[in-house]
């Protein structure tokens, strides 16, 4: 056979693969059980040597944890399962929408399903000879910008005929990213029915140690909490929530910060959680539900939590400009 007529010769197409963290299948022990034991067997996620880690996991985490993380699962699941799967398919049927048929969308998740590797080869037997990968975390994290990449490479890797590949940078301080979320900031405040005193902006924490480890996490949040706080009309401050485990996490940890606010008169407030793409069991329970509890508890009066950019017009223009950047030069017109 003669190399120009190889049988394996495509057509060229332009794949976007969006990837988010993952979620169980169920809200039920099980289900969480196994998407627990895959998310933390990552070593990205949880940065002790293996052989002193195993024994607590399976000894001690996976056999008491999956019963309480499904508890608060069941208090979010929707028709469409879970919040973060709901939403990230949301996402990706609005971008093909903006994007067109010169490029294929899909999405998929670190951890549980649709998996990186498998979402990664339909694109590619789809023809897809370009990929776009999206990790969306707006802030970079090891545990989280990295892990999504490491997966993306690992499926890569296995490959004899490979795409050609770009990843999404963290776009925590892009111009579009902070107006496309003071917008939607702005809107949902203007809609509540009270006037807070306070914005709580909350980030997911990360052990403290990462920082000094040289991770940009932390400054990542820092910056889109004080760009985002410069554009809003309230008082804002920062938090970290999502502690996992005995080691220090980043501070001030936000079910302390609701705790503290009544003793100092804020008894009035919104919280939004601007390190999530998309609402999920964090911001709708942890926050919408235990924060809430947690500040009423306190002496607190009115509470409020604003919605993710999900797959509102605000966020998915932002999305749309931010993929179509790292499209430049793929895509047949501008
Ligand atoms: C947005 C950034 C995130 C960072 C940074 C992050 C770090 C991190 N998380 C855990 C442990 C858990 N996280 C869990 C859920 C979860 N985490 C993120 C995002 C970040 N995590 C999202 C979007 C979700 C939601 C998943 C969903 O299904 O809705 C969970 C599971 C839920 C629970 O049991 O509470 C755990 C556990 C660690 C240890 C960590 C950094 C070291
Ligand atoms: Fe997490
Ligand atoms: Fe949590």
């Amino acid at each position: 056979m003669k190399p120009n007529d190889h049988p394996q010769v495509q057509p060229r197409r332009i794949g976007v693969l969006l990837i988010n963290l993952g979620t169980p299948d169920a809200p039920e022990p099980g289900a969480v059980r196994r998407y627990l034991a895959e998310f933390l067997t990552d070593p990205r996620v949880i940065e002790i040597p293996q052989w002193l880690w195993r024994p607590i996991l399976h000894g001690v985490v996976l056999r008491t944890r999956p019963k309480k993380s499904a508890h608060a699962y069941k208090q979010v699941w929707t028709e469409e399962g879970s919040p973060l799967a709901a939403i990230s398919r949301r996402q990706a049927e609005a971008l093909q929408q903006r994007l067109g048929s010169d490029v294929i969308v899909d999405f998929a998740m670190r951890y549980g399903n649709p998996g990186i590797a498998k979402s990664l080869q339909s694109l590619v037997d789809l023809g897809c000879d370009r990929i776009v990968a999206a990790p969306l975390y707006p802030q970079y994290c090891g545990a989280t910008t990295a892990s999504a990449q490491d997966a993306v490479f690992a499926a890569l890797a296995a490959m004899r005929w490979q795409p050609s590949l770009r990843t999404l940078p963290p776009y925590f301080d892009e111009p579009v990213h902070i107006d496309a979320l003071a917008a939607s900031l702005e809107r949902q405040l203007g809609a509540l029915d009270f006037e807070p005193q306070r914005l709580v902006l909350s980030f997911h924490g990360m052990p403290q140690r990462t920082l000094e480890l040289g991770d940009p996490y932390h400054c990542h949040c820092q910056k889109t909490a004080r760009l985002l706080g410069e554009r809003l009309s309230i008082p804002t401050e920062i938090a970290f929530q999502s502690r996992f485990g005995r080691a220090k996490w980043l501070e001030p940890a936000t079910d302390k910060v609701l705790a503290r606010y009544p003793k100092e008169g804020v008894t009035r407030v919104a919280i939004a959680a601007p390190g999530f793409s998309a609402d999920c069991v964090e911001t709708i329970e942890e926050l919408g539900i235990r924060g809430k509890e947690t500040f009423l508890a306190a002496g607190g009066d009115r509470f409020a939590r604003l919605h993710c950019l999900n797959d509102s017009a605000d966020g998915m223009a932002m999305l749309e400009a931010l993929i179509r950047r790292e499209l430049a030069g793929w895509l047949p017109h501008p």
